[in-house]
């Protein structure tokens, strides 16, 4: 288990990170959300043991990353951008992470390459922004390290790789019991892929929800009155939209009343719809939250 507490990180007097709290589970993907410049970076790269806290303590298995620095042989960092790895090949990375990583499975690595239709002896720098993605997230994964932490790991890439890349993740995580820690500004991806999300915003954790239990916190109805929604109603529901006379509101599932006000107004339509994790956002959060 990862766990994060009571982490703070000034950089230049600035404070980036302040009591960041919380645990990433053993074969679990958890989500960072936040938007550009909450501190998702800057908290992955902590995690990695790349900066150091200035506040507070992070262990992977109990061993802090600081003090028992062999740990991060079980972590393994991929940022954002891959151009630490363009001016090497792909030989020369193998021999580089085998001296980090000593559990690098080489044969695991060569057998991703092919399937992704790699050349094995491909130079990295002719790979395209997408090919050079997908590869990281197989060096990562060849490592056969516990934790694997990926900064944005979709972002700016066409929707093929995006789902390439997706789909490794989820592969990997149900065949053993990988745990992943993905930062990220889409919902709508993290929704597919996370167990357990984190909201990070202006350096601080806002919210944590296991994906499980959050839908079953509220119903998103679509719904339509004759004459329009009653005012009285649109003072209890939030209206995610609104077209004419039908409206999409989210309503606690613990609020009945509301439930009864709606069906006191006689709706000509009433319809349960599919709650996504951006309307929780909504909800949660007033939108604030969402850049896509
Ligand atoms: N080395 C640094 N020196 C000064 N400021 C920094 C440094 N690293 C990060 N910051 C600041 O810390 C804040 C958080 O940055 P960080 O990159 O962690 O955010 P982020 O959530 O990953 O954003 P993005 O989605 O844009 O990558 C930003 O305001 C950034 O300018």
């Amino acid at each position: 288990m990862i766990r994060v507490s009571g982490v703070s990180k000034k950089i230049h007097n600035k404070m980036i990170l302040e009591d960041i709290r919380f645990s990433v589970q053993k074969g679990t993907v958890t989500g960072v959300i936040g938007r550009n410049g909450a501190g998702k970076t800057t908290l992955l790269r902590l995690i990695a043991g790349i900066l150091q806290p200035s506040k507070g303590e992070i262990t992977v298995d109990d061993q802090d990353v600081f003090i028992q620095p062999q740990i991060k042989q079980q972590v393994v960092f991929v940022p954002d951008s891959t151009d630490a790895l363009k001016t090497y090949t792909i030989k020369e990375i193998i021999r580089f992470y085998q001296q980090i990583y000593h559990t690098f499975d080489q044969d695991y690595f060569y057998e991703l390459l092919e399937r992704f239709n790699f050349h094995k002896d491909g130079k990295i720098k002719s790979f395209s922004k997408g090919q050079k993605a997908l590869f990281s997230l197989i060096l990562a994964f060849s490592t056969k390290s516990q934790y694997i932490l990926l900064d944005e790991p979709t972002d700016g890439l066409d929707v093929i790789v995006k789902k390439q890349i997706l789909q490794l993740i989820a592969e990997v995580v149900s065949e053993r019991e990988v745990s992943v820690l993905i930062s990220s500004h889409r919902l709508d991806e993290l929704e597919k892929l996370a167990d357990h999300i984190v909201v990070l915003k202006g350096g601080k954790v806002d919210s944590e929800f296991d994906m499980e239990h959050l839908k079953d916190q509220y119903r998103k109805l679509q719904v339509a009155f004759q004459d329009g929604m009653p005012s009285s109603l649109r003072e209890h529901v939030h209206i995610l939209s609104e077209t004419g006379r039908v409206a999409v509101v989210l309503v606690p599932q613990d609020d009945q009343d509301s439930i009864d006000m709606i069906h006191q107004a006689n709706p000509i339509l009433f319809e349960d719809l599919a709650l996504t994790l951006e309307d929780i956002f909504v909800a949660k959060l007033g939108g604030d939250l969402y850049v896509s």
